[in-house]
């Protein structure tokens, strides 16, 4: 089975935990895409989603699927959200996909989170992926400088064959932070929220997952947390 089968597996087992006739919490990246389009062909039973991302809310609207402002929605019942990697306690790092800011806010509201991915995500101690923070741009340097002094070694993701700076849906940037290997994620979410500038972590432990649904060639894992 190649990668995206797996994905594919996993996006189609999260339908089951879709909530009839509520809103859904839907989030980004190349699993959650997969997810999208599981959710087109079941559309009419729920009343609506809530989108992480500028992409994923175009995916869905290319689907005729109804996108809600948050500010419009008083409860998600079920979250939706792929991972660059969980460990086994459901703390997840976030990101990659450069949505962790809008991901970790429709999270929070959410009921339940549900991760979707591949069997390769799960992993013992959180950090061999780069952990990514958000952050307002002038405050790019500093920030480095205080992620450097936890033990990280920061980069700025920049824009495809480019030096420019990337940036998010949000008007942030973001710094990917190589070389922390996060035993108490928790505690790491904690401090780097406290530095000035962090507009957010893509460290998901304070909420972490709920179900994790892993896709391996021999069949579906779930975690429950
Ligand atoms: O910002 C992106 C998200 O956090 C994604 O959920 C994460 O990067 C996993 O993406 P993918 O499903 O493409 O591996």
């Amino acid at each position: 089975m190649t990668q995206d089968e797996l994905k594919q597996a996993v996006a189609r087992a999260a339908i089951d935990y879709v909530v009839d006739g509520e809103i859904i919490g839907v989030g980004t990246g190349s699993t959650a895409n997969f997810f999208i389009d599981e959710l087109a062909r079941i559309k009419d039973r729920i009343k609506g989603t809530v989108a992480s991302s500028e992409a994923t809310a175009a995916r869905l609207r290319g689907h005729g699927i109804p996108v809600y402002d948050l500010n419009d929605v008083s409860s998600i019942a079920v979250y939706i959200d792929g991972a660059d990697e969980i460990n086994a306690g459901g703390a997840m790092i976030k990101g990659g996909g450069a949505a962790l800011t809008r991901e970790k806010i429709v999270a929070s509201v959410s009921k339940k989170f549900v991760c979707i991915a591949d069997g390769s995500k799960l992993v013992h101690v959180l950090g061999k992926f780069p952990l990514p923070v958000e952050v307002i741009p002038m405050a790019r340097a500093a920030v480095m400088r205080q992620l450097e002094a936890l033990g990280g070694q920061p980069r700025l993701r920049t824009k495809a064959g480019s030096s420019d700076p990337f940036i998010t849906d949000n008007g942030g940037e973001i710094i990917d932070v190589a070389g922390l290997s996060i035993v108490d994620p928790v505690a790491l979410e904690t401090q780097i929220n406290q530095i000035v500038g962090v507009i957010a972590v893509g460290l998901f432990a304070q909420r972490g997952a709920n179900v994790c649904l892993l896709g391996r060639p021999d069949g579906l894992q779930t975690l429950t947390f």
